[in-house]
């Protein structure tokens, strides 16, 4: 297979995540050719840490989003917010570049959601959605085409991780309680950066509005419990994924980029 030309956007903790499995060597059907972040210096830090390597290709951090679609990347790995999905989603997949992402909250808004759709297809190109810090897209998409299906989405967090949103108070620190009951669009209007894992599952599954979501506050509690449970006539299913950091969310970018080009797809 040919090998692919990558370009990142948001060059945080995740994005380091998947610079570093390049550089080990965990990607070897990709050359780092553009990164691009709100705060240039972090995208130069990437771009540096492939340039060191003295590889017969160049990494070139960009001031803009157009100066990295100007490189034309066959992919664009997206790890900086669903705003940024948002705003780079259309350009990219007209430029030829297809998309994986982890800020899929950005597509509980249907006419988003449509409109990227229809442009990939006009343009030949993709959107991956990474598993991130859940997993059984494949059980809920199947059971999704057999028949009905009930799905529900149980959150469990540390009160720490929801300060600075509206639910939180510091009686959380001793006190247990269910911050949010509803959809997962409603669930991300609330929390726009932290449960675009809940409308990962709904669009694998029956659809942000109909998902019932609940996140719980557990004084103490470290990392993230998201356990999603699928009913129908046939099928009873649960994905209950503990994670201490959200590194596995990195990791599973690596894992579908390695997928994109693997003779064997799972
Ligand atoms: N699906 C999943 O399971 C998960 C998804 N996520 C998503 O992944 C994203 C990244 O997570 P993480 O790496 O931990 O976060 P970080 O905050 O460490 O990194 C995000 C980076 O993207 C940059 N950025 C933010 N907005 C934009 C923008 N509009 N244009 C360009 N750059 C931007 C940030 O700004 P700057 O350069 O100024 O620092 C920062 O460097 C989260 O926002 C969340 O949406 C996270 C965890 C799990
Ligand atoms: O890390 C997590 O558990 C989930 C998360 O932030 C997200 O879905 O945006």
């Amino acid at each position: 297979m040919r090998t692919k030309t990558l370009a990142i956007v948001g060059c945080g903790k995740l994005a380091n995540i998947v610079a570093e499995a390049l550089i080990k060597g965990l990607l070897p059907d990709y050359k780092l050719i553009g990164t691009y972040s709100r705060t240039f210096e972090k995208a130069e830090n990437i771009a540096k840490k492939i340039q060191d390597l003295n590889l017969n290709y160049t990494c070139k951090p960009c001031h803009s989003l157009e100066e990295l679609l100007n490189l034309k990347p066959d992919y664009i790995v997206e790890t900086a917010s669903p705003t940024s999905l948002r705003e780079l989603a259309l350009p990219a997949l007209k430029n030829g570049s297809s998309i994986v992402t982890l800020s899929i909250g950005a597509f509980a808004d249907n006419d988003f959601y449509e409109k990227v759709k229809e442009t990939a297809t006009e343009n030949g190109t993709r959107v991956h959605l990474a598993s991130g810090a859940i997993g059984g897209f494949d059980v809920l998409r199947t059971v999704s085409l057999m028949e009905e299906s009930e799905v529900t989405f149980k959150t469990k967090k540390g009160p720490n991780s929801l300060k600075n949103t509206e639910v939180y108070d510091d009686a959380l620190q001793t006190e247990e309680r269910e911050v949010f009951k509803g959809d997962a669009s409603e669930a991300i209007a609330l929390f726009p950066t932290r449960v675009n894992v809940a409308v990962a599952a709904a669009l694998a599954s029956t659809g942000p509005e109909n998902v019932k979501v609940s996140i719980n506050s557990i004084p103490d509690f470290v990392g993230d419990d998201h356990r999603i449970e699928i009913k129908s006539d046939q099928i009873h299913a649960i994905i209950d994924v503990y994670s201490k950091t959200a590194k596995i969310a990195g990791w599973s970018v690596v894992n579908t980029l390695r997928n994109i080009t693997s003779p064997i797809a799972f």
